[in-house]
């Protein structure tokens, strides 16, 4: 679903690469964490999947298209095929639940009819039935961010990044965070999540590639957040 042969990414005006000869095979269907720490790639690697930055050298395959060889105008096409959800949300705040949800699908020029069925159907998966109507500000952040997910998965992408998606919450409220997204997965979905959080981590026990200073250090089936 994602492959990254020997990719480096050197920003503009920088002399130290923010990635260096990551070779990464993810499988359709996969769940990965990605750890490091803070300023190690992970969000660099999450964008040029996006392809927000292109890469400095190497390929980059993701849905079977190589991002080096994707006109620009196939770009949105791309990113349709994958949903984002942030740390922070990002939830239109004069919107309610239910809008921003549809929002996700009218843009995209979806059918009415359409966006009729999904839009419950997709609050009701990540339990926010009843909540339709409510503005973000009137929200919990746990329930924000399952009206983020809903948003993110309403198009049933193949692939879901998650940027610390857990970030601004509650241990407890993150593991239903984590409960909905390996829902998500299962629904044959690949997800890849980029955290600080060594808790869930180790408990949801799946595949953990490592960053260290844009190398891959790590890359482990049934991993753990650290190895110390
Ligand atoms: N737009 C940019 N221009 C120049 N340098 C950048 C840019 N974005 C990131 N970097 C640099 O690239 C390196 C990797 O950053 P990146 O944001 O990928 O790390 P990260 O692992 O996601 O960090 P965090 O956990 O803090 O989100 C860092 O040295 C960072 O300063």
């Amino acid at each position: 679903m994602i492959t990254f042969d020997d990719v480096t990414k050197i920003y503009d005006g920088q002399s130290k690469p923010a990635l260096r000869n990551v070779n990464v095979q993810i499988d359709k269907g996969e769940f990965v964490f990605l750890v490091g720490q803070s300023g190690s790639g992970k969000s660099t690697f999450m964008r040029l999947v996006l392809r927000e930055y292109r890469p400095t050298t190497g390929t980059i395959h993701v849905a079977g298209k190589d991002l080096g060889r994707l006109r620009s105008w196939k770009v949105p096409a791309l990113r349709r095929q994958i949903g984002t959800v942030f740390q922070d949300f990002r939830l239109l705040p004069g919107k309610n639940v239910h809008e921003n949800v549809a929002f996700a699908l009218q843009v995209i020029g979806k059918p009415n009819a359409e966006i009729k069925q999904l839009v419950p159907e997709t609050l009701e998966m990540v339990g926010l039935t009843g909540k339709g109507h409510r503005l973000p500000e009137e929200l919990s952040g746990g329930e924000q961010q399952r009206v983020a997910i809903a948003r993110a998965f309403v198009n049933r992408p193949q692939i879901l990044i998650a940027d610390e998606p857990t970030g601004n919450l509650d241990p407890t409220t993150s593991v239903g965070i984590m409960k909905l997204l390996d829902r998500i997965n299962k629904t044959g979905t690949t997800v890849i999540m980029a955290t600080h959080d060594s808790t869930i981590v180790d408990q949801m026990r799946r595949r953990v590639i490592e960053l260290d200073a844009g190398n891959v250090v790590r890359d482990q089936t049934k991993g753990v957040y650290g190895t110390a």
